[in-house]
């Protein structure tokens, strides 16, 4: 195994050019389909009536709070549970529902958690050869080192798991998911057990193998910044249904409800009537096209949007308190006619003291509108 593993390292086996799918072959990137999708654990239902389009070769990242169902969409994806209704589908055959289910390890697909799940009597090679059971002992060994190395942690084949931090755990963990070459990798909050700096280095290891392999990969978070740095799109979803769909840039400057507009910043919340296409606030008049008038809405509109000068036009508020945060001031203000506090995320900050008079202006494009939804 030594000399293998030498010959490995040095030999420069290439990722890119292994073998069959499923035999630590080249990736076939799958597409998955969910059509009208329900799901339920004997309650309500978990997931309810999810439509969903994940191209081949696409990031996509399940992003939601907890108990919205993310996990349990993965899970369909995986086989783990099955459909109440609708079907799932991977490059246009049916695999759940309609009388079907096609078992988890018929599916190609490849899963990876947050809790690592090593095996810890079993050493970093026999842990990624694990996934790897159908092919020739030689050439596993080969694929595993090879998936070891690309992670950079082949000098760890011989050791145990807890020889290793968490990081390295987790890039075994990666490898041990792609060696099998799967159509689709499902990710359930992957970097979720790991501290920040570790998370983002890991998470950036990790999107670039996943760019390399070309596998379709379903990747559960709970974190915005984390959806926005990995995903093709997002999915952003809401107890069982999916609130919007689209790019990172797409949910941040046109989120659909408040929900997703609180979800990807930190926002001041106002209420208001609509008339005529636009809403009076004491903060200004904003635009609401397409809401009737008399119709109540929300508006909302984030910290980092307000801006404070010590003159000028603009709304006139009172810094109530501020506290520097390192990269900008995060500050309190109280605005006549309105019963709450204004709150401003200002990068240069330090001239505004407690106490003083200023005027604050929200800047279009962080102001959104919305008819209000008992939902939210
Ligand atoms: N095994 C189970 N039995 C019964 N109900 C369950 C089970 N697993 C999940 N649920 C429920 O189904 C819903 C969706 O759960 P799911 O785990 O998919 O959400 P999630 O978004 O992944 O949450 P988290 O981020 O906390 O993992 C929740 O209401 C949850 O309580």
């Amino acid at each position: 195994m030594a000399e293998l593993l030498k010959k490995t390292a040095s030999g420069r086996l290439d990722f890119r050019r292994w073998g069959r799918s499923g035999t630590a072959g080249a990736t076939i990137p799958a597409g998955l389909t969910f059509d009208n999708v329900t799901h339920s654990y004997g309650g309500p239902l978990s997931l309810d009536h999810i439509n969903l389009d994940i191209k081949a070769g696409e990031v996509l990242c399940l992003l939601g709070r907890s108990g919205c169902g993310k996990t349990t969409l993965l899970r369909l994806a995986a086989g783990l549970e099955p459909v109440l209704s609708g079907t799932v589908s991977m490059d246009g055959r049916i695999v759940s529902g309609n009388g079907i289910h096609q078992p988890p390890e018929k599916r190609g697909v490849g899963l990876m958690f947050q809790d690592y799940a090593l095996f810890p009597h079993m050493t970093i090679l026999a842990n990624v050869l694990f996934g790897l059971r159908d092919l020739d002992p030689a050439e596993a060994e080969r694929a595993a080192l090879s998936a070891l190395s690309r992670v950079g942690l082949e000098s760890y084949a011989t050791d145990y798991p807890h020889a290793l931090s968490g990081g390295e755990q987790q890039r075994v963990a990666l490898a041990r998911a792609i060696v099998p070459r799967p159509s689709v990798l499902l990710m359930d909050e992957p970097f979720s057990g790991l501290d920040k700096r570790l998370r983002d280095s890991v998470r950036d290891e990790t999107l670039s193998v996943l760019k390399e392999t070309g596998a379709t990969a379903l990747v559960v978070t709970h974190d915005p910044e984390e959806a926005m740095r990995m995903a093709d799109r997002i999915v952003l979803m809401r107890a069982g249904r999916i609130v919007q769909l689209g790019t990172a840039s797409e949910l941040y400057t046109e989120p659909a409800d408040l929900f997703a507009a609180r979800f990807f910043a930190e926002v001041n919340e106002l209420e208001g009537v609509a008339a005529e296409g636009r809403v009076e606030t004491p903060l200004g008049t904003f635009p609401a096209p397409g809401i009737e008038a008399g119709r109540p809405v929300d508006i909302c509109i984030r910290m980092q949007g307000i801006e404070i000068s010590s003159k000028g036009a603009g709304t006139p508020a009172r810094v109530m308190r501020r506290r520097f945060l390192g990269e900008v001031w995060l500050f309190e203000l109280a605005v006549e006619g309105l019963d709450g506090i204004v709150r401003a995320r200002v990068r240069d900050g330090v001239d505004f003291e407690i106490g003083m008079d200023v005027t604050i202006v929200a800047s279009p494009r962080d102001v959104f509108v919305f008819a209000k939804n008992e939902d939210d």
